[in-house]
């Protein structure tokens, strides 16, 4: 696997080599999608991921931020949907802060479903709203440092705090992020069944949670609410494979559907890619899919 470098393409990125064929679904269920989605598009919900698909991968995920086009063109989209949201893996609060979606002209209906759908940021009001945290967590975050020692954890590996619903590790900064990640897999499952949760794998990252709650649970739930008569959703990872699944199955019922893969280095989960009605070349990608979006709409 190899750094994303989205990020390195300026802010403009890839949009500007991109033509209308770029963002012409390659399955006939992504382009009916397409056609559902811009011929009623006040019914149409626009779903995304974070990290991966709106925000460069970085190094530490501190650093992490939207690519600077994705608030503006989410912003001249949001306006003409049903609905606007972010489903990520992150707090919601951090997701907001990090992508610069508070206070801006557009986005006053945005939602943020943090946490994998646990936690929810409204626009509106500004307010996260999230159940209890939940019980396992800070005793696994207590334990995490003695037990990555006992298990000979690598010179790089970093836990990340979440706000004491999760904690994930993280090994893209050690020497082999790859082995890295194989040989915590399995150690980390125990340690989290011991206390009720599940391990969420990522981009090189491994994340102890509580079970219950994931993308796709929260995605429908959310098309409900607003009783969306299409959705696009696009992700970049294996957490997002839920978020898929539950389109897969909304589009048997009737509703179109638009899977998007952010991707275009070789960490993209190859499930996704092989489910993806449409693939574009990470944040700058999907940033100019939103912006060609919003231009076929004006
Ligand atoms: O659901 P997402 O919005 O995609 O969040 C999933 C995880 O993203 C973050 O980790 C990833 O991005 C980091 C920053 O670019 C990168 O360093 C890391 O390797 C990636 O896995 C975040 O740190 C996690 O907490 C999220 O669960």
């Amino acid at each position: 696997m190899t750094a994303d470098r989205g990020s390195r393409e300026g802010p403009l990125g890839y949009a500007r080599l991109m033509s209308a064929e770029t963002f012409t679904p390659h399955t006939p269920e992504g382009r009916d999608a397409l056609t559902a989605l811009l011929a009623h598009p006040e019914r149409a919900v626009v779903a995304l991921d974070f990290d991966g698909t709106l925000a460069p991968i970085v190094p530490d995920p501190d650093q992490a931020r939207a690519h600077p086009g994705a608030a503006p063109a989410l912003a001249r989209l949001a306006p003409r949907l049903a609905a606007a949201a972010i489903i990520t893996g992150r707090p919601a609060g951090v997701a907001v802060r990090y992508g610069g979606f508070a206070g801006v002209p557009g986005l006053e209906h945005l939602v943020v479903l943090g946490h994998y759908g646990a936690e929810r940021w409204d626009a509106r009001t500004g307010e996260v709203h999230a159940p209890a945290e939940p019980p396992g967590v800070t005793a696994v975050r207590a334990e995490l440092p003695g037990f990555l020692d006992t298990i000979g954890s690598w010179h790089g590996t970093w836990i990340e705090d979440k706000g004491g619903r999760s904690v994930a590790v993280h090994t893209r900064r050690t020497d082999d992020p790859d082995a890295a990640f194989e040989a915590l897999r399995a150690p980390l499952g125990e340690l989290a069944a011991r206390h009720g949760l599940v391990v969420e794998p990522g981009r090189y990252v491994l994340e102890l949670r509580p079970p219950g709650v994931d993308k796709g649970v929260a995605l429908a739930a959310y098309l409900r609410e607003v009783g969306a008569g299409s959705v696009l959703y696009a992700g970049d990872d294996l957490g997002d494979l839920a978020a898929y699944a539950a389109v897969a199955e909304l589009r048997e019922k009737g509703l179109p559907g638009l899977l998007v893969a952010s991707a275009g280095t070789d960490e993209s989960p190859k499930e996704l890619l092989a489910q993806a009605d449409l693939t574009v070349p990470g944040p700058a990608g999907v940033v100019a899919l939103l912006d060609h979006l919003a231009d076929a709409l004006e």
